[in-house]
This record gives C-alpha cells, structure tokens and sequence, in this order.
C-alpha cells in the first residue's frame, strides 16, 4: 500500500453527535444510553470486548440500522431525516464481513462506491473513474483491478471493499475492524493512510496497540454503553482495562521510540478455562 504519497487532506471535515441513542436487536437490548461526539477530522476508536456493541454502534452511526431511540446527528442534520442517497454521499460504511458475488471483479467492486454520485442518466463519469483509481491505488491493489473477488486472499478482499469505502467520497468513513485478515505490514499502512485522509473516522479496533498509535480518542464500550472515552493514554490504563476486557494491563515504554505500548495477562485471581 501506498501511503507516502497521500495527497494532503482536503475533505470536507464532518462531526457526529449520538445523543442518548439505544440498539436493541429484536427484545434485546444492546446500547443504552450512548452520549458520544466525533470531532471534525478525528480518528475516534472504538474498542470493547467480544460483543459489546461495537458493531451495532457502528450501524446506528452509518444509519443502516437505526436507533431505537435517541438521536444521531451528523453536521447539525439528524440522520433520520436524511435521504439514503444524501447520507451515502456524506457517510462511508465498510462493515466487518461483507458477502459478494464471487465473480463480480475488484474494480467493479470498488466502483459500487461511486453508485451514490451516479446521474439519472447512468455510467460513471472521469471524476468517479479517478475515484475508483485513486482507492485502488491507495490499498495497493491497482494490480488486480480486472481479477475476479474470489482469487484474491482474504486479506487482498478486505482491502478491496475499504477501496469502495474510499471510492465513496464520503467526508466520514466509518470502519468495523478493517485491519481483519491484513498481515502486520497492511495493518500499519492501513491505519496510517486512515490518519492521514483528513476525513472524520470512527473505528472498530480489537488491537489496542493500533487504536493507541492511530487513533485521536478512543470510547470504551462496555456493559451496554461507553465505559470510558478519552485519549489513548487517558483511557487504556489498567483499571479501564481490567473492567472492560478481564485482563491486566501493563503499560511499558518501547527502548527505541519511547511510545507506550500495552503488555497484557490474565487476572490469575479469576478462574479462566
Ligand atoms: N443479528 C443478530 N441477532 C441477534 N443478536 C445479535 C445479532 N447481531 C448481534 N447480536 C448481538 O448483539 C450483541 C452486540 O454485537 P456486536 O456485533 O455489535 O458486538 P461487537 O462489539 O461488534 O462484537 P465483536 O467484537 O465480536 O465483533 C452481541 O451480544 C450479539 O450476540
């Protein structure tokens, strides 16, 4: 992946307001209460254990699951009152498993981003042509714009369907766990050609080193709300972690860059299979 070259940020910057928003799954509900603000051109985390609602947080965000109660509101404009092509304009959602047909090819794939910015007339225009090139370069994937989905890896897949989240234009892009599937050197170019687009982006991370190193905050979600949200270092401290994930955290300082990164272990003190 290509990331020295990023062109500087120009996208328009786009904040998000949750007020008090609630997701419930059939009678059950999963989010209560969520107060959370994105701030124009952040990269905000989100982080929580193995079904704490991080994806469903993200859906109520991206509008295609809408809150049972409560408000999301981007630039001033709640998203219930949004046309579903406006807010795919305004909105990325790269989701965390994506079904595809098999045989539809990685440039057609990236180009279903651009479906949004289509005239009634149809066809792509040179602007959304451009997009779709500047994604595929961006991931890396220029060489296997005319290959078929379902040769590529899982990790080259994953890294075609953020390439339609970029096709799409869209000043906010949220992501649920895109480095999934990635090895480490796509993992880091990931998240730093994320940091580096200038738009608003919220994501889901499992790796907490990552979320440390790339994200402005980060919100902790546990127990059917945002346990903690701050700064990596205002929030991954042992305490914090201990609540939300089980596990104890130690904080080290790496020998050559001095950044912090997290060390962790069980809490022997609970039983663990
Ligand atoms: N389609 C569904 N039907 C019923 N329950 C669901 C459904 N999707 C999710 N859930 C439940 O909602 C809760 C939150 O799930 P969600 O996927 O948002 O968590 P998550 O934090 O993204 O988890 P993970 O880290 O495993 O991806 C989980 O308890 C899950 O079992």
């Amino acid at each position: 992946m290509t990331t020295a070259d990023v062109a500087a940020p120009t996208a328009a910057k786009t904040a998000l307001e949750v007020r008090d928003v609630s997701c419930a799954i059939g009678r059950r509900t999963i989010l209560a209460g969520v107060d959370l603000e994105v701030r124009p051109g952040e990269v905000l985390g989100l982080v929580g254990a193995n079904g704490s609602g991080k994806s469903t947080l993200l859906r109520a965000l991206a509008g295609v699951r809408p809150a049972a109660r409560g408000e999301v509101v981007l630039d001033g404009v709640p998203l219930s009152s949004m046309r579903s092509r406006e807010r795919a304009r305004r909105i990325a959602f790269v989701a965390q498993e994506e079904a595809a047909p098999a045989d539809l090819l990685v440039v057609e794939m990236v180009a279903l981003g651009r479906v949004p910015h289509l005239r009634a007339s149809g066809g792509m225009d040179d602007e959304s042509r451009a997009a779709v090139e500047e994604a595929l370069r961006l991931v890396d994937l220029e060489h296997s714009a005319q290959q078929p989905l379902d040769r590529l890896s899982g990790g080259e897949r994953r890294r075609a369907v953020i390439a339609r989240g970029l096709a799409q234009g869209a000043p906010l892009l949220l992501l649920d766990e895109p480095t999934n599937h990635l090895d480490i050197r796509h993992q880091l170019d990931l998240m730093r050609l994320v940091r580096s687009l200038g738009k608003t982006v919220v994501v889901a991370i499992h790796d907490l080193d990552l979320a440390a190193t790339f994200c402005d905050r980060i919100a902790v979600l546990h127990d059917g709300g945002v346990f903690a949200c701050g700064t990596p270092d205002e929030v991954l401290v042992p305490h914090v972690l201990h609540d939300a994930f089980g596990v104890l955290a130690t904080r080290v300082t790496h020998p050559l860059t001095g950044r912090t990164h997290l060390l962790f272990s069980h809490d022997e003190r609970e039983q663990h299979p």
